[in-house]
């Protein structure tokens, strides 16, 4: 649990979250007829899950197995010198080209829209890419860039003291969504 923060309703559980994402994966099927030239990056750390298990069920829907590639943007965020941390090593890994290919950038909360604005970045530098589209478990609205998402599992108006907390069994041992508030 974040830091500080105190728990104030649970949005989605395990089955909530699971519909959200086959869900969007059926949507993802739809928009692009050329399925075999789509490949999924997740941006780490829950966006990686997040792409995982979207590339899980379209296999299971479509029998077609894509790529999926791993995005560390923390060098590129354009807030990092307002980060305690030190950069971390790149951990970026697109092992296939993306020239040409239709992206779906996934994470788990789009909120000010500096993260997906830093995906684009890094993005970018590995090649060109016919289309990126962007998969998101949670919108809460509150943008500061002009970025939207194309595939959105739940939006959730939230005031700016609000967090989002999404918990996936990969990474929390969970799979939930919790709306937390300053106490
Ligand atoms: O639209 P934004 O304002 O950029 O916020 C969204 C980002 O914030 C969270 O990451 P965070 O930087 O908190 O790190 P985390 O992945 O460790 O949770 C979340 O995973 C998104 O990547
Ligand atoms: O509420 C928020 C905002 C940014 N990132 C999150 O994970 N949650």
């Amino acid at each position: 649990m974040a830091g500080g923060l105190k728990a104030k309703a649970r949005i989605m559980d395990k089955e909530a979250l699971r519909r959200a994402l086959v869900r969007i994966a059926h949507e993802i099927v739809e928009r692009n007829r050329d399925l075999d030239q789509v490949a999924f990056v997740g941006i780490r750390r829950r966006g990686v899950p997040i792409a995982q298990r979207l590339a899980r069920y379209i296999k299971e829907f479509e029998g077609q197995e894509l790529p999926v590639g791993v995005l560390d943007i923390t060098l590129y965020r354009d807030d990092l010198s307002r980060l305690s941390e030190q950069p971390r090593v790149n951990n970026t890994d697109v092992p296939f080209p993306i020239e040409g290919k239709h992206i779906v950038l996934c994470d788990d909360v789009l909120y000010t829209g500096r993260t997906v604005r830093a995906a684009l970045d890094a993005l970018v530098d590995l090649g060109r890419p016919q289309t990126v589209q962007l998969a998101v478990l949670v919108d809460r609205g509150h943008r500061e860039i002009p970025i939207r998402a194309d595939y959105v599992g739940k939006n959730v108006p939230t005031s700016r003291r609000e967090v989002i907390e999404c918990r996936l069994e990969e990474v929390d041992g969970v799979d939930e969504v919790w709306i937390m508030e300053q106490p």
